[in-house]
C-alpha cells in the first residue's frame, strides 16, 4: 500500500533541506547563481536536447554533491565539535567530491559553451 500523504511529507521535509542548505552555505548559493546564468546562457544561445542533458547532469551532480557535503559537514560538527584528524579528513573528503564535480561541470560547459561564442 502506497502512503501518499507520507510521500507529500518526506517531499516537504527534501524541500526544507533544500533551503537550509541555501540558506547556510555559501557555496550553495554560489551553485544557484551559477546554475541560473548557466540556465539563462542555455536558453539563449538555444542548447540542443542532447547539451540540455549533459548541462542538467552537470548541475545536478554539483547540486547532489553539495547536499551531502553539507549533511556530512553537519554531522561531523555533532559528533566531533572538537578537534580530530579523522573528523578533518571527512570534511576534506566531502568538500573534494564537490570540487570534482564542479571540474566536470566547468569543462562540460567549456565544451558546450565555448564553440557557441563567435569570437
Ligand atoms: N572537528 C574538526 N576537527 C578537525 N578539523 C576540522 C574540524 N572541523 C573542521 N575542520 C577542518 O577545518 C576545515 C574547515 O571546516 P569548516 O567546518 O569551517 O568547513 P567549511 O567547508 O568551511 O564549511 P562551511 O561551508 O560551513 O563554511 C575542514 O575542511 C577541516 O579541514
Amino acid at each position: 500500500m502506497i502512503d501518499f500523504q507520507k510521500f507529500i511529507k518526506s517531499t516537504s521535509f527534501a524541500i526544507k533541506g533544500i533551503r537550509s542548505m541555501i540558506i547556510s552555505e555559501n557555496n550553495a548559493r554560489i551553485h544557484l547563481l551559477a546554475s541560473i546564468v548557466v540556465i539563462s546562457a542555455g536558453i539563449y544561445v538555444e542548447l540542443s536536447n542532447q547539451e540540455w542533458l549533459w548541462i542538467a547532469l552537470a548541475i545536478a551532480l554539483v547540486w547532489i554533491l553539495e547536499a551531502i557535503n553539507t549533511s556530512i559537514e553537519a554531522l561531523v560538527d555533532l559528533a566531533s565539535p572538537d578537534f580530530h584528524p579523522l573528523a578533518g579528513k571527512a570534511k576534506d573528503v566531502a568538500a573534494a567530491a564537490v570540487l570534482i564535480a564542479s571540474i566536470f561541470a566547468i569543462i562540460v560547459g567549456i565544451i558546450i559553451f565555448f564553440p557557441k561564442l563567435s569570437l
